[in-house]
């Protein structure tokens, strides 16, 4: 590789991390998994924005952020209509209420990307604004649009502005949970439709992004379409379980570091 490629992934890979939500989403998690995904937030080049696990585990977290002295550095979101995209939109808003009650700081819901499919963009809509309702000023939202099953530019486009109008604070590609997952087209879709809103939405790419090169991608298509300096952690995230590792070699973590390391 060229000393300029070198390069230009050594400073993609510094500006991600502070970018990523640092993600476990698995059924076997445990108390103990989302302990030590906490303890990795805490790396020799800064933290990542947030910490993304299910609501069960926001309290431990909590904790386990406090133990690290990363508590308010390092925001806690979670995960609600997760990863269904479920059309019942008061049940939504229950599970937003609830989650911000535990602490969470950033919710992350899916929206009802079957019903859109269907035709139906009401629902949707009504589901984005009770759950934005829900968070209370107190909590981001961030609406998880399901890029890959909606699968047309017309339906992401559609999503997104739905998303955007019914006050989503960032709209987020996927859940990570369905075959096709976050893509370069998909994103530029979103940044134009955030772009077009006029409106300070944020933008996350989740599910996939799992080394320096593909977020070099990202983030040099964000400032393309939205203009440098505008990715910041208030405005850019990355949504990802398994980037970390790679991020941190290519920073040039020292041999004994691994992603579980940290
Ligand atoms: O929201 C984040 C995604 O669930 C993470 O997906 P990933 O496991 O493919 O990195």
């Amino acid at each position: 590789m060229s000393t300029s490629r070198q390069t230009t992934l050594t400073q993609a890979a510094q500006r991600a991390l502070t970018l990523m939500d640092l993600t476990s989403l698995n059924d076997d998690d445990t108390d103990a998994a989302i302990e030590a995904l906490c303890q990795r937030a805490k790396t020799p080049f800064g933290t990542p924005a947030a910490v993304c696990v299910y609501p069960q585990f926001v309290v431990t977290a909590r904790r386990a952020l406090t133990a690290h002295n990363l508590n308010g550095t390092v925001k806690i979101a979670t995960v609600t209509n997760f990863p269904g995209g479920g059309d019942d939109p008061m049940a939504a808003a229950r599970e937003t209420r609830e989650a911000v009650a535990s602490g969470a700081d950033e919710v992350d819901v899916v929206f009802p990307y079957r019903a859109l499919m269907a035709g139906d963009e009401a629902l949707g809509l009504e589901l984005v604004e009770l759950c934005k309702a829900a968070c209370g000023g107190q909590a981001l939202l961030k609406v998880i649009i399901e890029s890959g099953e909606l699968a047309t530019p017309a339906l992401i486009q559609r999503a997104s502005e739905l998303a955007i109008e019914g006050g989503a604070d960032f709209i987020k590609t996927s859940t990570g949970k369905v075959a096709v997952n976050a893509t370069l087209d998909a994103a530029e879709i979103m940044l134009n439709a955030i772009k077009a809103s006029g409106k300070p939405v944020g933008f996350k790419a989740a599910g996939g992004v799992r080394n320096a090169a593909e977020a070099d991608a990202y983030l040099t298509l964000a400032d393309d379409v939205m203009g440098p300096g505008w990715a910041t952690a208030e405005r850019f995230r990355f949504g990802a379980s398994s980037l970390l590792g790679n991020l941190l070699e290519t920073l040039g973590a020292d041999g004994g570091v691994s992603q579980g390391d940290y």
